[in-house]
């Protein structure tokens, strides 16, 4: 197979990459802090242990548990729109219930 004669990712980008990107927008990182001086400790404690070890490279498993309710959801989305506001792309999957469909 010929190799490709010029660096198409330069001219034409990744869609994913864009679309994602596009998902920070301009006052993020203030929503993003609003959320994170409500957390309470532990939920802090989750946001600080994750944001870390992606700020750092550590590539760190985190499994957050806890029962029905108690903020998880609204952990995920701290970090979520923190780390997006400070320009890093963050995928959120499912592999279960309601929440695969979208
Ligand atoms: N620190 C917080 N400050 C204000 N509201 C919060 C906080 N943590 C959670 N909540 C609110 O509490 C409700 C339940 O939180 P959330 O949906 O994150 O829980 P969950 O653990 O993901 O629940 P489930 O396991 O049922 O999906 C939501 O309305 C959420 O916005």
């Amino acid at each position: 197979m010929p190799l490709p004669t010029r660096d198409w990712q330069k001219s034409v980008q990744n869609r994913l990459i864009l679309e994602h990107e596009a998902l920070a927008y301009e006052g993020l990182d203030v929503v993003a802090d609003q959320k994170i001086a409500r957390l309470n400790v532990e939920q802090l404690h989750a946001y600080k242990e994750v944001t870390y070890s992606v700020l750092n490279n550590s590539g760190k498993i985190f499994f957050l548990n806890g029962p029905a309710g108690t903020g998880k959801t609204f952990v995920y989305n701290t970090i979520t729109d923190s780390l997006r506001s400070q320009g890093h792309i963050v995928i959120m999957v499912s592999s279960s219930g309601v929440a695969s469909y979208y």
